[in-house]
């Protein structure tokens, strides 16, 4: 099991999203721990903090370097702890590892040799440190984008109030990782700071740390920390409740406080979306956040532009940036993934430019060769018209990017058959609909896609991406 599905069984198993900071440190000690044996009696608090709260929260967040100051015990006192925490919780280590030249050796200790689920990282030496932990798949990272104190508002707010270095850290480390294995860590008193990454990084898991400043108000923190499936939001169990006698019932009630308040969000939030009288109740698509995040990193825009056909539409589809962007690239190949697998065919072929990165991705997920049609026959050198070894009579699943009148992937599916190969099946990330597939079928060709326009432009407008001027310029553009 990997590191979220652990993460979402331990949430509904004890209806938490609070995490416990496992911190040994010394001066915290309540004063009832009288032996002279200071490892000990950290031991025995830490373990009287696991036995109190192991029912009712999701996660555990050893803080590392808090056993690392108190020398080769602290670090036995650190394997000690995480032996009496149940396996079916999460550790997150919080070790806010930093250094790129440790990062293989640090990763391999923490994973295989800890057995802890996932890890704190700073974000400073990018993302050659992270990969060396993402090598582990069922194990997590999380990247620390805003701390609390004071002094590192001149480095996390600069350069500017609209722009700051912790929004950047944010944006950037959602293409180092998927958010199965990439969530961030946002230590902040304010709510505005966690709406703005909350809005950001949508589809994040988020670890609030610092949130319980005086005054806090658990309703505010979570509308602007939860997703929009009122998840996806870790609460610290506040530090000072950690050294009360009763804390199993004080972790109640916080547990019940906080589960109250998120259902009045998320039940607000569906009913709002209901009563809006100009929002379509078309059900969201399956794989909304695919859509979300095209449109994020500029994949999908809408405005007047014209088309290689000389016709204007409303929008502009441009699939050549998702290679920039691996976590939304591994998701798109996921999606065509799920259709070619229900498919019959002996090789891909991708149809140049556009989907080249896509077909040699799939080809490789896939285990299947790769062929491609020349855009341009050479004049000079083999002349061929198709790149990449097959034989005639073989069956080939042809991959083009997006379907608008359906010419250059037949162009390509001619130039396949010239040489004696089948195309039956042609998969599309996107389709402009208007006929198109029925126009392929016509032409002996079946096209599959993971998404239609109308789909896609629905989406954008019930999540608020594009705004009603835009949504009716799309169907007043499709007739
Ligand atoms: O928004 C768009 C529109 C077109 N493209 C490119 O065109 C072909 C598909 O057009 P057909 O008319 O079906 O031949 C597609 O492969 C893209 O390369 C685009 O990228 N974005």
């Amino acid at each position: 099991m990997n590191f979220f599905d652990k993460l979402q069984a331990s949430i509904l198993q004890n209806q938490s999203l609070l995490f416990v900071s496992l911190d040994p440190n010394p001066e915290l000690l309540p004063a009832h721990y009288t032996s002279e044996d200071i490892i000990a009696n950290l031991h025995n608090w830490l373990e009287f903090i696991i036995r109190e709260t192991s029912d009712y929260v999701c996660a555990y967040k050893p803080t590392f370097g808090l056993y690392q100051a108190l020398g080769i015990p602290g670090l036995e006192l650190l394997e000690n702890t995480l032996a009496i925490i149940p396996s079916h919780i999460p550790v997150i280590l919080d070790a806010k590892h930093s250094d790129l030249n440790s990062s293989t050796v640090f990763a391999h200790r923490v994973f295989t040799q800890l057995n802890v689920d996932a890890v704190t990282l700073s974000p400073y030496t990018g993302q050659d440190h992270v990969a060396p932990f993402l090598v582990y798949l069922d194990k997590a990272v999380f990247i620390l984008c805003s701390t609390s104190n004071p002094g590192a508002e001149a480095l996390q707010k600069y350069p500017s109030e609209e722009s700051p270095l912790y929004l950047q850290v944010v944006k950037e480390s959602r293409n180092w990782g998927t958010p199965e294995q990439l969530g961030l860590e946002v230590g902040t008193t304010n709510t505005e700071v966690l709406a703005r990454i909350r809005s950001t990084a949508p589809e994040r898991v988020i670890m609030a740390r610092s949130i319980w400043s005086q005054g806090s108000n658990i309703k505010e923190i979570l509308a602007a920390g939860l997703n929009k499936n009122g998840d996806g939001l870790l609460i610290p169990v506040p530090q000072d409740i950690l050294s009360q006698p009763q804390l199993a019932a004080q972790i109640q009630s916080l547990r019940a406080e906080i589960n109250q308040a998120k259902t009045d969000i998320v039940g607000n939030a569906s009913t709002c979306a209901l009563w809006l009288p100009d929002v379509s109740v078309v059900s969201l698509h399956p794989q909304q956040d695919l859509i979300l995040q095209l449109y994020d990193v500029g994949c999908i825009m809408f405005g007047s532009f014209v088309q290689a056909s000389g016709a204007t539409f409303p929008y502009y589809i441009d699939l050549r940036k998702i290679i920039s962007n691996p976590q939304i690239f591994n998701q798109v190949l996921t999606a065509y993934a799920e259709i070619l697998n229900h498919l019959q065919f002996d090789r891909l072929a991708g149809i140049p430019y556009g989907s080249l990165p896509t077909a040699t991705g799939l080809s490789l997920r896939l285990h299947c060769p790769l062929i491609f049609p020349r855009k341009e026959v050479k004049a000079h050198g083999t002349r061929r018209l198709i790149e990449g070894n097959f034989h005639p009579g073989e069956t080939v699943a042809v991959v083009d990017d997006i379907l608008i009148t359906g010419k250059s992937v037949m162009e390509g599916a001619q130039k396949l058959k010239s040489e004696g190969l089948n195309v039956q099946d042609i998969v599309v990330l996107i389709d402009h609909e208007q006929g198109v597939k029925a126009r392929l079928l016509d032409h002996g060709y079946q096209a599959h896609s993971v998404f239609t326009l109308s789909e896609i432009t629905e989406t954008l407008y019930q999540c608020g991406r594009i705004n009603q001027e835009q949504f009716l310029a799309f169907y007043e553009s499709t007739g």
